[in-house]
């Protein structure tokens, strides 16, 4: 099971190596214009999924909303501290 760091982690890998099979990667070079959308996007999902389908589904969209999340750190080059602090 992975957790917020270790998947920060393995994105960041994935950026560094530029893996060509790579979604992130993708989505990297798409920019923060392309990022923000799917934010927008998974952030509303999230919250449909809350009113109406249940804690699973919510849990699925969120962690979708957390992955385009921290995409766009990685795209901004925001590290966990420099995230963590805020909290
Ligand atoms: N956690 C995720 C993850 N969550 C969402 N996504 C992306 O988001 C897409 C799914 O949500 P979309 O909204 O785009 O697609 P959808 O079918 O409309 O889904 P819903 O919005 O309806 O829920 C996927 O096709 C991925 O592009 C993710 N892509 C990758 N990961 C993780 O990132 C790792 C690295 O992935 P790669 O860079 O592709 O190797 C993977 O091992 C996963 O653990």
């Amino acid at each position: 099971m992975k957790t917020f760091e270790s998947l920060y982690a393995e994105l960041s890998a994935k950026a560094a190596s530029g893996a060509e099979d790579s979604l992130t990667v993708d989505e990297l070079k798409k920019g923060t214009h392309f990022i923000g959308k799917k934010i927008l996007e998974e952030a509303g999902e999230t919250w449909t999924a809350a009113e109406y389908e249940g804690a699973a589904r919510t849990a699925e969209e969120m962690s979708q909303l957390i992955y385009h999340l921290q995409v766009m750190m990685i795209q901004k080059g925001i590290s966990l501290e420099d995230l963590y602090k805020n909290l």
